[in-house]
């Protein structure tokens, strides 16, 4: 019993010290634009000021502390009523799917009405500021040739390797830290899946080899920084279904043609503090994403000040097994919320 305590205090402490390493790395992404996430305060109204002047921002109604058995979380610091608007957050990283490619900003993943550049690589930004943001990183990408290692995931139907590709690029060129997403709990793999990932990362680094990038810029991309990356892109990556930005007649149509062959995603991106919310079959929480990778973080009922919120990682509507098969195959856990509990 005591050394259960003890190893229990242990644990803890081991998480707090981690906890404290992530608010460090914090203060140090918020200066970084191209990392920087920000979040914003509660009310809708102030939210859309805050939103056009991040640096204005007040801290949202929440905290990361240490959960009793999910490892860390995020809880209400007060009552936050349903619907409310409870922060946004701006990707660390961002890519769009392989299907989406040239249909959307290829930074923001917002849907084109406009296209304003590189037509002739088969992608375009959004606006000028996408544009500029990605300016670096997509000159490091476009020096490269990246045909061996899409057919790689296209053939092998993988989404995550575009993520880790774009975070090499962005730390090649100095505008992202390649200890960015150090923070995030990894995944646990398997051998399988870590000679998947060798195989990958071995195209991955011909591609800048046979690049003009110097052997100091790619000191950082090793065969570990690969794997440890997308361990944690794996449990921490959110699939983006854009709920607005449908313009015209076209737009519909081939929203509802994506529907039919079961791609709604325009891309995947990875979050920081999103990525700390804990899973719930009846969630008290969602995000959203309207019409780019900006993600909302939305109340789905009144919660109460020291609450822990929660969202759902999957389709809830899915039954009891299904779900748990789901979350122990992709996130390593067996799902106890009261729902489960239940047997419903
Ligand atoms: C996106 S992270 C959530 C934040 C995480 N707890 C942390 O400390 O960084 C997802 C991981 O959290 C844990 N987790 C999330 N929801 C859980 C739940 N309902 N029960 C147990 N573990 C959970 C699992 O290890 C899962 O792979």
């Amino acid at each position: 019993m005591l050394l259960a305590v003890v190893r229990e205090t242990c644990d803890k402490m081991f998480q707090l010290v981690r906890y404290g390493r992530w608010l460090k790395n914090l203060k140090k992404s918020q200066s970084n634009l191209l990392l920087g996430f920000y979040i914003s305060s509660t009310t809708t109204t102030t939210a859309a000021r805050n939103e056009s002047n991040p640096s204005r921002s007040s801290p949202p109604p929440i905290r990361v502390s240490l959960t009793e058995s999910a490892g860390r979380g995020v809880f209400a610091t007060r009552a936050i009523g349903a619907g409310e608007l409870i922060h946004t957050a701006k990707p660390i990283v961002s890519h769009p799917s392989l299907s989406s490619t040239t249909s959307v900003c290829y930074l923001c993943l917002k849907s084109f009405r406009n296209r304003i550049t590189s037509e002739a690589q088969g992608v375009s930004f959004c606006s000028q500021e996408c544009e500029e943001q990605s300016k670096v990183f997509y000159e490091v990408e476009k020096q490269a040739d990246w045909s061996a290692y899409r057919e790689y995931c296209c053939t092998q139907g993988l989404k995550y390797p575009l993520l880790a590709k774009r975070l090499a690029c962005m730390v090649t060129c100095g505008v992202a830290n390649a200890e960015s997403l150090d923070i995030l709990q990894p995944a646990i793999l398997s051998p399988e899946m870590i000679l998947q990932m060798e195989k990958e990362f071995t195209l991955l680094r011909s591609a800048f080899e046979e690049a003009n990038v110097t052997d100091e810029q790619m000191a950082f991309l090793t065969k570990q920084w690969y794997v440890g990356v997308l361990a944690r892109i794996r449990i921490n990556a959110f699939r983006i279904e854009l709920a607005g930005g449908l313009y015209d007649y076209q737009d519909l149509l081939s929203s509802a043609a994506a529907l039919v062959e079961a791609e709604a995603a325009v891309g995947n991106a990875v979050y920081m503090l999103p990525s700390f919310y804990n899973h719930d079959c009846d969630p008290n929480a969602h995000i959203v994403w309207i019409e780019n990778s900006d993600a909302r973080v939305k109340a789905l009922r009144d919660i109460e000040a020291g609450e822990e919120l929660r969202i759902c990682y999957i389709d809830a509507s899915m039954d009891h097994d299904a779900r748990q098969t789901l979350l122990y195959e992709g996130f390593g856990f067996r799902c106890h919320c009261l729902r489960c509990l239940s047997g419903d």
